[in-house]
């Protein structure tokens, strides 16, 4: 299920606006990568275009290749929503939708995919990605109440729980603890740390310490100053960014020395 991601050249825009510059990198399978750097760096940027969620914003465009094993993602007649079940999101805000239960939050994506499937496989494919994103034992005897009454924590593993039952290849993750307390981004750090075994993972995070929990790799991304745009400075084992960095820029960030 897990695939390796290989960025080519990659330049990202918004109009002429040029907001990540020429990234080139291989994101292996099965592991976690995190990107970390200053507000603005395009971090974000650069994750919505890993699945084409950036050429949604009018006038954004994208030049260079994303490949999933090697299958160009920007390559001629690749449809972008194909693209976007093989490399799911999760975002900062935990975002079940308010008026579906709970297994209806599960099987949203795979209904909006337009796939339909008995009631039988539905209901092991909502037991099997509830327990996939950790939150079975806490919502097994409620599935049928709202998405929208658990705790921030045990939403944003509902959403992670949507997100693996299309069955990605890689999930993408935006600040996707930013919203919760101590207790629940624990709870999702472990579960990331399951999810690694299936998928190619790639988490933003302005939490430096989660990224040394979590990540097998940390990209560090730098921008030179406004109106400049970001560039991913350095890619390597996250041992190695937090201890050794290779680059200054790298390590007056990490040592609190930047700006
Ligand atoms: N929808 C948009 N339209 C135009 N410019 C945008 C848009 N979204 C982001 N940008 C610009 O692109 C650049 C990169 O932004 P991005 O949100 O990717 O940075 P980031 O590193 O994720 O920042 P933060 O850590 O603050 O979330 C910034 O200059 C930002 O102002």
């Amino acid at each position: 299920m897990s695939k390796q991601i290989d960025v080519k050249d990659l330049n990202i825009y918004y109009g002429d606006f040029l907001a990540v510059q020429d990234v080139s990198t291989t994101i292996a399978p099965r592991s976690i990568t995190a990107l970390i750097g200053p507000s603005g760096c395009g971090k974000s940027t650069f994750l919505r275009a890993l699945n084409r969620m950036h050429e949604v914003i009018p006038g954004a465009k994208v030049k260079g290749s994303v490949e999933l094993d090697g299958q160009d993602m920007y390559g001629r007649g690749v449809d972008p929503v194909l693209v976007r079940r093989k490399v799911g999101m999760v975002f900062q805000k935990p975002n079940p939708f308010p008026t579906m239960s709970i297994k209806e939050n599960v099987l949203a994506g795979v209904k909006l995919n337009n796939k339909r499937i008995k009631k039988s496989e539905a209901e092991e494919l909502v037991e099997s990605s509830l327990k996939g994103a950790n939150l079975w034992n806490e919502v097994k005897d409620r599935l049928d109440k709202p998405g929208s009454g658990l705790s921030g924590g045990q939403q944003q593993r509902l959403c992670i729980a949507r997100t693996i039952a299309v069955k990605p290849e890689v999930v993408l993750m935006d600040e996707p603890c930013s919203a919760l307390d101590p207790i629940s981004t624990l709870a999702v750090e472990d579960l990331m740390a399951e999810l690694k075994n299936d998928y190619t993972i790639v988490i933003v995070t302005h939490n430096m310490q989660q990224a040394a929990r979590v990540s097998d790799k940390t990209g560090f991304f730098n921008i030179e100053g406004t109106g400049k745009p970001g560039k991913l400075v350095e890619y390597d084992e996250t041992s190695k960014i937090f201890n050794n960095p290779s680059e200054k820029a790298t390590e007056d960030y990490i040592s609190g020395r930047f700006g």
